[in-house]
Order: C-alpha cells, then sequence, then structure tokens
C-alpha cells in the first residue's frame, strides 16, 4: 500500500469535516475521492497533502509516518480546480520551476521539461505565457509542473472542474492514459460518478466525513454496499421498499407475475434511444427505461395496465426509511 490513513478525524469548530476515517490507497493505481459537496474530499486529499493538519490519526506515505511532515517533506504534486501559474514565466520555465528551485543541472532541467511537455502534448507551446493556452492546456500544464519533482503522490483536486463539458470528458481520457504511462499514485477529487467510473482504478466515497464504500467502478455500481452509494452512482427507481436501476426492470402486459407491481402508464418520454416510461402504482411512481426495440411490441401508452417486474439476479438495495425529525432514537 502506497497510502496509509488511520483513524484521521478533522473539525472546523464544531463541525466535523472527517469522522474517524481509515483507508489504504494502494500504489501506481488511479484512486477517486468521489461524494457530494461539503463531504470532506478536499479535507481528506489536503490532509494527504500536508496543507492541513488532522485533529487526530496517522498518515502514511510509502511506509514513513508523515503525519507531522510539512508539505514539501512529503514528495507529493498537487494540482488544483484554478492552478495557480506563474504569469510572467513561459510554460517551460513554469514546468521547470520545481526543478530550478531544486539546483538541478541546465542540462537535465532541459530535458526532462522537453520530455514532459511532450506527455501532455504541450511541446509546441513551451515558450507561450500562461495567458496565451486555453483552460484545458493550462491544467495539462499544471499536470507536467506537478509531475516534474517525480513526486511519490500526484494528488488532483477537480483539476478539470472549472472546464466546459466537452474539454472536461477529453482531460479525462488523457489522464487515464497518462496514468498508463506513467504509474504514479494518484488520487484525485471529483463530485462527478460519471468522471469517477470512467477513469478510476478504485473508487472511495466519501459522504458527510465518512466513508461510505470502497471499491472498483463495477464492485460499487453493481454491488452498493447502500442505498446513498447505489443513488450516487446512477438514476434509481423506486419499486416497494427495493431501489433499482430504471433500466433493469421489465414490462409485461397480460397475466401479471406474482412478484410484479402493476400499474398505469403516466407519462412516455422519448430521449434519443432511450424510452422512459413512467408507471403510476398506487403512491408509488416507477421509472422503468427501455430502448425503443423494447418499448415498440408492447404496443402500449398512456393510461394503460402495465405490470413492473423486477428480473432475478439484479442488483437492488433495500431503502432504509429516514428517522423522522424529532422521532426518538
Ligand atoms: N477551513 C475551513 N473552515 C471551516 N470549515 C471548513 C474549512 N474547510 C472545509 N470546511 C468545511 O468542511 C466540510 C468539508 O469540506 P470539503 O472541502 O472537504 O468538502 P468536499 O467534499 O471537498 O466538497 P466540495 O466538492 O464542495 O469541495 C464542508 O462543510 C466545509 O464547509
Amino acid at each position: 500500500m502506497s497510502i496509509e490513513i488511520e483513524n484521521v478525524t478533522k473539525r472546523f469548530g464544531t463541525f466535523v469535516a472527517l469522522d474517524d476515517v481509515s483507508l489504504s490507497i494502494p500504489a501506481g493505481r488511479l484512486t477517486a475521492l468521489l461524494g457530494p459537496s461539503g463531504g470532506g474530499k478536499s479535507t481528506l486529499l489536503r490532509i494527504i497533502a500536508g496543507l492541513e493538519s488532522a485533529d487526530s490519526g496517522r498518515v502514511e506515505i510509502e511506509g514513513v509516518d508523515a503525519t507531522h511532515l510539512t508539505p514539501q517533506k512529503r514528495n507529493v504534486g498537487f494540482v488544483f480546480q484554478h492552478y495557480a501559474a506563474f504569469k510572467h514565466l513561459s510554460v517551460a520555465r513554469n514546468v521547470a520551476f520545481g526543478l530550478e528551485i531544486r539546483k538541478r543541472p541546465k542540462e537535465e532541467i532541459r530535458a526532462r521539461v522537453q520530455e514532459l511537455l511532450a506527455l501532455v502534448h504541450l511541446e509546441q507551446f513551451a515558450d507561450r505565457l500562461p495567458a496565451q493556452l486555453s483552460g484545458g492546456q493550462r491544467q495539462r500544464m499544471a499536470l507536467a509542473r506537478a509531475l516534474a519533482v517525480e513526486p511519490t503522490v500526484l494528488l488532483l483536486d477537480e483539476p478539470f472542474g472549472a472546464l466546459d463539458a466537452k474539454v472536461r470528458k477529453e482531460l479525462r481520457d488523457w489522464l487515464r492514459r497518462l496514468h498508463d504511462e506513467v504509474h504514479v499514485t494518484t488520487i484525485f477529487v471529483t463530485h462527478d460518478q460519471e468522471e469517477a467510473l470512467e477513469v478510476a482504478d478504485e473508487i472511495v466515497v466519501i459522504n458527510d466525513g465518512r466513508i461510505e464504500q470502497i471499491g472498483s467502478p463495477d464492485e460499487l455500481y453493481d454491488q452498493p454496499a447502500n442505498d446513498f452509494v447505489m443513488r450516487f452512482l446512477g438514476p434509481v427507481t423506486q419499486v416497494g421498499d427495493r431501489l433499482v436501476r430504471p433500466h433493469d426492470l421489465e414490462l409485461d402486459t397480460g397475466d401479471p407475475d406474482p412478484d410484479a407491481v402493476s400499474g398505469q402508464i403516466s407519462r412516455v418520454t422519448r430521449v434519443g434511444f432511450e424510452i422512459r416510461v413512467e408507471v403510476t402504482a398506487g403512491e408509488q411512481v416507477i421509472l422503468v427505461s427501455l430502448t425503443r426495440a423494447q418499448f415498440v411490441p408492447l404496443g402500449v401508452g398512456v393510461g394503460d395496465t402495465v405490470h413492473v417486474r423486477v428480473p432475478e439476479g439484479i442488483n437492488t438495495t433495500v431503502v432504509v426509511p429516514k428517522p423522522r425529525v424529532g422521532a426518538a432514537a
């Protein structure tokens, strides 16, 4: 294991941002810290970086107790959402910065900067100023700069958060490929489940200062530990007391299956190749997502009675009723 977090707690005043968090992060992998805003992801990342100190607990990086080490002594590279470049220095000098302050030989710096700029596909922009780059190019420069000093760990806090959706997606693919080339242990914070599912080897779901689940994208998607994780990772609908993915459900007409829930179609919406069917069954509105090829042969529309089936073997979680405010514990 590359990073061990043991029983880390962090409070801001009386607010508990991290509540006794323990976690092992494997070496050489790309790990996403995923969760809703305010859940504690950035705080955890900043504690790993040494930019924030925990109230209690321990941080170990590559077998070394880093709990009380300064950020400089931890050998971590850091990239934030808004990267603060040196505005008056060229792209190449920005990337070279960490090597220059470490007083590495000029020739070594030149070769390394060239190699890094090639890695992030910015060779032709070496002499530009940061202001002459696009947002996506600037974040790539930030990554090259963070990688320059060969960090043990690369920490990325919503590195593509400020960019538009299309560029974000491109950089996501690019980060995955970059990681496949350099294999540096990387932790990145995101609140975007699609980003985490697409890019990460391992995902840590954090909510309310606690870890909800750790696993590969497939494990989290197929075997969510609880209804929070299930809801956070993709669309869900409720059938009875079970949470299900709308595309896992089946619709039947004719004689109902004994386990099926019957209701009336209250709405049909087409979104590209997907047909979203709302079935009202008593108090519940169930969302069923079908392909056109599944929907059309049913020959049904709004007002018709249908039966919703949860096929055997598909993944569901039971909804835990929320305690009412003021209810006794
Ligand atoms: N310096 C601080 N002082 C007081 N409260 C803080 C401080 N830093 C963070 N917090 C609080 O701690 C909680 C966790 O913040 P954190 O930034 O770790 O969340 P996050 O999961 O990264 O969310 P986001 O995606 O919005 O950045 C939030 O409620 C935040 O308001």
